[in-house]
C-alpha cells in the first residue's frame, strides 16, 4: 500500500520521514531526489529551480520500488498525491514556513509563491479531488518528533482497517490560514 506524505515544501515531509526511515518498520521513497537522480523528468525549469516531473514515468518507476516486506511505503514528496490514494498533508501557518524557507535561500519569489500556496490550501485541495483518503497534520508548533507521533499514529491506523477517532482527529479542514490575506 502506498501513502504519500504531502504538503507546501517547508512543511517537514523529509524531516518527519526520514526519522520514520531510521526507525525500519516502513518503506520510504524521497521521491524528489529519485526524480533528480533518475532523470524523471521532462524538462528543467531553471528560472523557478525546479523539474517537471515525468508522471507517468515517476509512477510506473515508483511501483517497480515498492518493496511487499514492508506493510506499507510512504512516498515523500510535494507531488506523493499524485500517486498514492491515501495521503497526509503537512501543514505549516505561513509565518512561520517563510521562517523555515528563508533558510533555504530560496529566491524571495519562490518564498513568496510557496506562502500563497500554503495560504490557499493549494495542495490539501488537490489532494481532497485526487485522493480517496486524506488527513491533515498541523506542523506548525511543536518538534519534528511531535509531528512523527501523528503520522505514526496514522500509519496504525491505516493498518488496523481504520480508526474513526483518529480520522475524525486528522480529518482535512481544520487548518485555515485566510487571515494571510487580511489587512
Ligand atoms: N513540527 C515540525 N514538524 C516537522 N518539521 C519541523 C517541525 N518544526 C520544525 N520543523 C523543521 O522544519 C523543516 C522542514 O523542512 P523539510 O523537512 O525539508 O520540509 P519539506 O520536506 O516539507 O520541504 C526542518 O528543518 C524541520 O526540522
Amino acid at each position: 500500500m502506498l501513502v504519500g506524505i504531502t504538503g507546501t515544501p517547508g512543511t517537514g515531509k523529509t524531516a518527519v520521514t526520514e526519522l520514520l526511515e531510521k526507525k525500519r518498520k516502513y518503506q520510504v521513497i524521497h521521491l524528489n531526489e529519485l526524480i533528480r537522480k533518475e532523470r524523471l523528468y521532462s524538462e528543467m525549469d531553471r528560472e523557478r529551480d525546479c523539474v517537471v516531473a515525468d508522471m507517468d514515468l515517476v509512477e510506473k518507476r515508483v511501483k517497480e520500488l515498492v518493496n511487499r516486506i514492508y506493510p506499507l511505503t510512504l512516498i515523500d514528496s510535494h507531488l506523493s498525491h499524485y500517486i498514492a490514494d491515501t495521503v497526509i498533508v503537512l501543514r505549516t501557518r505561513p509565518d512561520i514556513l517563510q521562517e523555515r524557507l528563508s533558510k533555504r535561500g530560496y529566491s524571495v519569489e519562490k518564498v513568496e509563491e510557496n506562502l500563497d500556496a500554503e495560504a490557499l490550501d493549494v495542495i490539501l485541495v488537490e489532494s481532497v479531488e485526487w485522493c480517496g483518503e486524506v488527513f491533515e497534520i498541523d506542523t506548525t508548533k511543536g518538534s519534528v518528533e511531535d509531528t512523527l507521533a501523528s503520522v505514526e499514529e496514522i500509519l496504525e491506523s491505516i493498518l488496523r482497517e481504520r480508526d474513526q477517532e483518529i480520522q475524525q482527529r486528522y480529518s482535512p479542514g481544520s487548518v485555515d490560514w485566510s487571515d494571510r490575506f487580511l489587512d
